[in-house]
């Protein structure tokens, strides 16, 4: 190893070593105490550094508050002269302790208050961006010039001190990939009775909120019936077994002619009533979904009762995990409470009752309308199969539980789709070419198209890596004791995988904030380029390993043929405002909604749907009412090519 020209001498190194010792992290230490090394490079890291550097990886540290010391500090130095005696007895203290004592560093992290930690720095809406920012902070990595076999990841990983609850934030896709991929068995769980959500500060000074729970929503509202926040355990294998195989890959092309008609109506009412755009997106997503889950006849409008109902048990669970709605939530004790002494948690349970009626009904009802029928549908399959062997309620809550997770996620997709398009014509342009040339003018595209029809492929890709309706995932939660990278990840930590940063990664999608669905096609457009370890979607958006979103192919179907059909048929224009100017959307405003699961999409804007050509409602009609008749033959073929398979 170099040592540059100038060197103290040794007496001066080992001064200017003690002094910068005094009061300093012990992390500090460390780099002194590395007797494989025969050097130590000693250069300057950010502060935070050092609350996460780990024993195995540290070599190095001190604080950007001192200048860093201009030279190798040589170990053999140390142990020379009348420092000998105090140099042998600090390393040896040392050496017990961090022998005797393995050093728990929590992954770094910004500085908080005593006791409440970082509370306060949280904002309200729109976390991911600031969770972001803290990675660009703690995102560091140290690759030593002089040995490189040395690098320090100090980054992707962060943690945050949230009243006691640490928070461990993971910030790239290789960190997500190591720890809710290849370790699934520790973060497959989900949080139960425990701190959830985020705290936050509203900025103003005057609101704090206080701490979200999960006893009110999981325990009694739900009975951790919910798929999405049910815990990792028997029930919630059952019902995972039961969702793949009513959505996986191969079952989900089973639902694509009732999506290509959902399609043909989506974008015929749009042009009907094109100041409705977002409502009939609303509309379409949930009848897609309900379709598809119960089988049932098309939604008319966005505000069918049958729609209301079920978000209307989204809107309570989302309301009692609001900071302050149940005193429960901040002394769990009260849990145990008789029914007599809290009125709550009679409410609590009379609401889980009125709610597995209302989605066993349901059941019921498709049942009853599929019996005789072949109508494809995910109860359907449900019932055929007896899948996993749930128990009515089980299924009943399972069926009810899709729609709620798949309804507004899809049309979140849809309206970043719009916003896409209004800010990039030339994307659309492109993409309308694409179908003139592959599907003409005569038909809407189909499923069939999908194989020649690249572009618009690259399109479904690109609204769900640039505005991901789920920026910061749901949450999971470390089931043992873990450490990584050197860092240590406590049990019954809230583990959050920040997807917004992951698809905003300049290293792999450069010019990440722009909207360019070209990123995911090679150089002659046709083929398609997918980065490594997005498991083929191109983005992190799904989430990860064992809990990844189980309706991801019926959410992919449906984006595909929403898209093809819209741009087939319409343009997507500028509106403009009283005194003539063009309403430019923005590209950075999001509507959050929901508290427990953040879901986030574009706030609503004006624009201009204009049929491209006069003949386009002729061709709608002719689609609505083919594709009903095609439903039935295309799920029996389904079910004939499986007889012969088994
Ligand atoms: C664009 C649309 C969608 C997006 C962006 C999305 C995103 C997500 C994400 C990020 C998760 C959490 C994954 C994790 O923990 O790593 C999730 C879970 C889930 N999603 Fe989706 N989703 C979408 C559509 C759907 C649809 C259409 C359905 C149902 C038909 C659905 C059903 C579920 C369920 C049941 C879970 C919970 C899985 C579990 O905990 O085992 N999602 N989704």
């Amino acid at each position: 190893m170099n040592s540059p020209s100038v060197l103290p001498t040794c007496d001066e190194q080992v001064k200017m070593l003690y002094e910068r010792l005094e009061g300093m992290s012990e992390a500090w230490s460390y780099a002194v105490i590395r007797p494989d090394l025969p050097t130590v490079p000693v250069v300057a890291t950010a502060p935070q550094a050092s609350q996460g550097l780990s024993r195995k990886s540290t070599l190095i540290h001190t604080s950007t508050s001192l200048p860093a010391l201009p030279f190798h500090f040589n170990m053999e130095s140390l142990l020379v002269g009348p420092w000998k005696t105090v140099a042998l007895v600090v390393l040896v203290a040392l050496a017990i302790r961090i022998s005797f004592k393995p050093k728990r560093n929590l992954p770094p992290g910004p500085k908080g208050l005593p006791v409440l930690g970082n509370v306060f720095q949280l904002p309200k809406t729109q976390q991911f961006h600031r969770l972001t920012e803290w990675k660009e902070e703690f995102g560091m990595t140290f690759k030593l010039q002089s040995n490189p076999t040395f690098i320090i990841h100090v980054g992707p990983v962060f943690s945050l001190n949230l009243a006691g609850q640490t928070m461990v934030v993971l910030n790239s896709h290789k960190v997500a990939g190591d720890l809710l991929d290849r370790r699934s068995t520790i973060y497959s769980d989900r949080p139960r009775s425990g701190l959830i959500g985020v705290l936050s500060y509203d900025g103003s000074g005057s609101h704090l909120q206080s701490i979200y729970r999960f006893i009110m929503v999981g325990e009694i509202l739900s009975r951790y019936l919910a798929i999405p926040f049910c815990g990792y355990g028997d029930l919630w294998r059952k019902m995972r077994k039961a969702a793949h195989e009513g959505l996986n890959i191969r079952a989900s092309e089973v639902y694509q002619p009732l999506q290509e008609k959902e399609a043909a109506i989506l974008v015929d009412n749009m042009l009907k009533d094109p100041n409705s755009w977002d409502d009939q997106l609303q509309r379409s997503a949930a009848s897609t979904v309900l379709t598809a889950v119960y089988g049932m006849e098309s939604i008319k409008s966005k505000d069918d009762p049958l729609v209301a109902q079920i978000n209307d048990f989204g809107q309570r669970v989302t309301r009692a995990a609001l900071p302050g709605a149940y005193l429960v939530e901040i002394f769990p004790v009260m849990r145990y409470l008789p029914e007599a002494l809290a009125p709550w948690k009679k409410e609590g349970n009379e609401w889980f009752r009125k709610d597995t009626a209302m989605f066993k009904a349901l059941l019921d009802e498709a049942h009853n309308k599929n019996a005789g029928q072949v109508k494809p549908s995910f109860v359907a399959t449900l019932i055929e199969r007896k899948s996993g062997q749930l128990s009515t309620t089980e299924a009943a809550w399972l069926a009810g539980q899709l729609f709620a997770a798949g309804f507004e996620t899809t049309a979140g997709a849809l309206t970043v789709f719009i916003l896409a398009m209004r800010l990039y014509p030339n994307v659309m342009k492109r993409a309308q070419a694409e179908i003139d040339a592959v599907v003409g003018r005569d038909r809407l595209p189909t499923f069939e198209d999908r194989d020649h029809l690249p572009y618009i492929r690259a399109i479904v890709k690109e609204v769900l890596r640039w505005r991901p309706g789920v920026p910061l995932g749901v949450p999971r939660r470390a089931m043992k004791d873990d450490f990584y990278e050197g860092y240590f990840i406590p049990e019954g930590s809230l583990v959050m995988a920040n997807i917004w940063a992951m698809n905003h990664d300049p290293a792999m999608f450069p010019d990440h904030d722009e909207f360019r669905p070209e990123r995911f096609l090679d150089e002659t457009g046709t083929v398609d380029v997918v980065p490594a370890d997005t498991r083929n979607q191109g983005h992190f958006s799904f989430g990860f390993g064992r809990r990844i979103c189980v309706g991801l192919n019926l959410a992919n179907q449906a984006l595909f043929i929403d898209i093809a059909s819209l741009l087939w048929a319409a343009n997507i224009e500028p509106a403009y405002d009283e005194t003539g100017a063009e309403i430019i959307p923005s590209r950075t405003e999001f509507v959050d909604k929901g508290v427990v699961v953040v879901h986030s999409r574009p706030v609503s804007f004006k624009c201009n749907i204009v049929p491209r050509s006069e003949d386009v409602t002729a061709v709608l009609e002719v689609a609505k009412t083919k594709f009903t008749t095609i439903v039935s033959g295309v799920l029996l073929s389904y079910r004939q090519q499986e007889e012969e398979e088994e």
